[in-house]
């Protein structure tokens, strides 16, 4: 089942009863979920972080209303508790806020990117009148930090719950009702399928994007070309291997049978190329393209932003100073009418490209010709 809040428009209608949610670890994804409650009308948010530095940093950068670093103080009143840390710390928090006299009725719930566990140690504890339901929003970044959070993270994503039979219905909704502010499309499944499927297309290629940069790294050693010479392929397919080593730690280890299954099907993968290779057949190194290309183009367009234009183009950009706004001061200055601009790619010592979108077929051919004659290169 899937309900899709990405048009959520909130209206006076939608003004919550005044509830309080607590956020466990106000990293990433902990800071964009406040921010998405943050200042809405009847909503507080209390951050709660082991290290007291943390809160003072989650209450100066304005992420969440209270803080602080004690668990009861942040979680006896909470309609909502999410748990935000790294999932080996999940099933600590549990036996934690089992402990406690929570809210009745309230909602625990969590963001880890592995679900069967969790929710089996949630239902062989005691949360007294307080209901957990897992989730896990799929959407992130390879930043980690209160620092890297942002307000549309989850805008047209998908937000996974994984309810039991003994989840009541009510839950369900409330939860389902708080995370339309989160712009993300909600969807429910077994905690159990959750993992083999989240471990196929997140967790492994994690785990792939690590060894290859590790693997070149090593070769790197004889010579610093490789590193030098790594262009968009190589940056593209590993900056997942960025990630927070502590988080993804966790996630291995915890979805480590998953994984093993996984790795054997990929070594399988690697040794059917191996021996394309070995007999020289182009033909079926080429149809192995042509099955990746036909499957990638089905993966659903994730779009941010009210704006769906259908008027697109590409400009790749030198890293200079000020050439963003040179190209939309010209836009401007000949009154075409630019709706979207989205930076794709801006990295240091990496040429940049942007998206520029416009809700007019004459808006867009005016920007070509004109961005053409800026001498930079546009694309579709
Ligand atoms: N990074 C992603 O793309 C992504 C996407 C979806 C879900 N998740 C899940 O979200 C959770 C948080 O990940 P994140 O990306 O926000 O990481 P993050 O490092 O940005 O935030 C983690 C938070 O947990 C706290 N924390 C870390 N170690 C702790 C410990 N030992 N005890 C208590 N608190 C601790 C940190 O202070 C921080 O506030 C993880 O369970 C992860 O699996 C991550
Ligand atoms: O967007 C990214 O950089 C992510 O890695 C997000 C990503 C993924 O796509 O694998 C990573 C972990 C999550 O649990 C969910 C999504």
């Amino acid at each position: 089942m899937t309900v899709d809040n990405s048009d959520f428009k909130p209206s006076a209608g939608d003004r919550p009863a005044d509830i309080r949610i607590a956020i466990f670890g106000v990293g990433l994804i902990g800071g964009s979920l406040a921010l998405c409650w943050k200042g809405k009308p009847g909503m507080t948010i209390v951050g709660h972080s082991v290290n007291p530095s943390s809160v003072a940093k989650y209450l100066s950068l304005g992420v969440v209303d209270e803080g602080t670093t004690s668990i009861a103080e942040a979680a006896v009143n909470a309609d909502f508790i999410f748990l935000c840390v790294p999932v080996g710390r999940l099933n600590d928090y549990l036996d934690e806020l089992a402990r406690l006299p929570l809210k009745a009725g309230c909602i625990i719930t969590d963001v880890g990117s592995t679900k069967a566990s969790v929710v089996a140690h949630a239902n062989t504890i005691d949360l007294g009148e307080a209901v957990f339901l897992g989730g896990h929003p799929m959407a992130g970044s390879e930043r980690s930090g209160v620092e890297a959070a942002t307000i549309d993270l989850f805008e047209n994503a998908f937000y996974v719950l994984t309810p039991t039979g003994d989840t009541p219905p009510n839950a369900l909704e409330r939860m389902q009702e708080l995370l339309r502010w989160t712009r993300a499309k909600v969807v429910v499944t077994d905690s159990v399928l959750h993992d083999s499927i989240v471990g196929a297309i997140s967790h492994l290629p994690h785990l792939i994007a690590v060894g290859l940069v590790n693997q070149i790294a090593r070769y790197n050693e004889s010579n610093d070309l490789y590193r030098s010479l790594a262009a968009g392929g190589f940056r593209d397919i590993t900056r997942i291997a960025s990630s927070d080593p502590i988080v993804w730690r966790d996630i291995l280890v915890n979805n480590k049978d998953v994984l093993l299954t996984l790795l054997a099907d990929w070594k399988m993968e690697m040794e059917r190329f191996a021996e394309l290779l070995e007999r020289e057949d182009g033909e079926g190194i080429s149809e192995q393209f042509r099955q990746a290309n036909g499957f990638r183009k089905q993966l659903p367009e994730r779009r941010k932003g009210m704006i769906h234009s259908l008027h697109e183009c590409y400009v790749d950009v030198p890293d200079h100073p000020g050439v963003i706004g040179r190209i939309a001061t010209e836009l401007g200055q000949a009154r075409i009418n630019l709706s979207n601009l989205h930076i794709v790619e801006s990295r240091e010592d990496v040429p940049g490209t942007l998206r520029l979108s416009f809700k007019e077929a004459a808006d867009l051919e005016q920007a070509v010709a004109l961005i053409r004659g800026m001498q930079y290169k546009v694309y579709f």
